[in-house]
């Protein structure tokens, strides 16, 4: 399958280029009636991502973090973000950079992560790509408090709770992070049965 045949890019024309990349592409597309239909839409370059989720089977226990996210805060949601560990790949490798993840924003220095699926998580605007991973912890990995980065902002508090627990908070409205609900809910599934 590719779509050569179906889409002809004619002009990109940077919008924004600075923490991010904002593109305005002006393409052709061959419509599922054969037609061909000139169109624009604006692109949000984020580069891709690593989400993981940190679970322990015998404690029933996740570890999640919180932490301001401006977004969500203009978009009305008054509450710290509830989210899993997760980064940018900022051209490392997803595993070895959801490992440096792990260990600055919840602490732990973790041993098997396993890869569960990637996700597109808004592909109507943002060209964004997660991978997802898991990895079991033990209080013998703890290697720090976590936190982030204090010299880029980040300033994350860590939460270590109950499945069950993290699960009713989907119910209720305050996890609402997509990644962290897929996470949660593949857990659900297939480590906590
Ligand atoms: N200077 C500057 N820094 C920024 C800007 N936007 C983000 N940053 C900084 O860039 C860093 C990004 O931190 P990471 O831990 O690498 O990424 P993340 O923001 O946690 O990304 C994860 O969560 C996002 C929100 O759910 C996801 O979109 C993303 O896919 C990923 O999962 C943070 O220090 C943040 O403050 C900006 O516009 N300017
Ligand atoms: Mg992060």
């Amino acid at each position: 399958m590719g779509l050569t045949d179906r889409v002809r890019v004619k002009n990109v024309r940077v919008l924004s280029d600075r923490h991010y990349r904002l593109e305005e592409v002006e393409f052709d597309y061959r419509r599922g009636n054969g037609e061909w239909q000139t169109m624009k839409r604006e692109v949000f370059d984020l580069g891709h991502a690593a989400a993981l989720l940190a679970y322990n089977v015998a404690s029933r226990t996740v570890v999640l973090t919180r932490q301001f996210r401006l977004p969500p805060y203009r978009a009305g949601h008054d509450d710290l973000m509830i989210e899993a560990a997760a980064g940018m790949l900022d051209d490392e490798t997803p595993e070895n950079r959801i490992r440096a993840e792990a260990e600055e924003e919840i602490g732990y220095r973790l041993h098997d992560v396993r890869k569960v699926f990637e996700a597109f998580m808004s592909p109507g605007s943002v060209t964004e790509k997660l991978h997802f991973f898991v990895a079991e912890y033990e209080a013998a990995m703890r290697v720090g408090d976590g936190g982030g980065l204090a010299d880029e902002g980040e300033d994350i508090e860590v939460l270590e709770l109950p499945i069950d627990h993290a699960l009713a908070m989907i119910s209720d409205g305050r996890i609402v992070d997509a990644k962290t609900i897929m996470l949660l809910q593949y857990a659900a599934l297939n480590i906590f049965k």
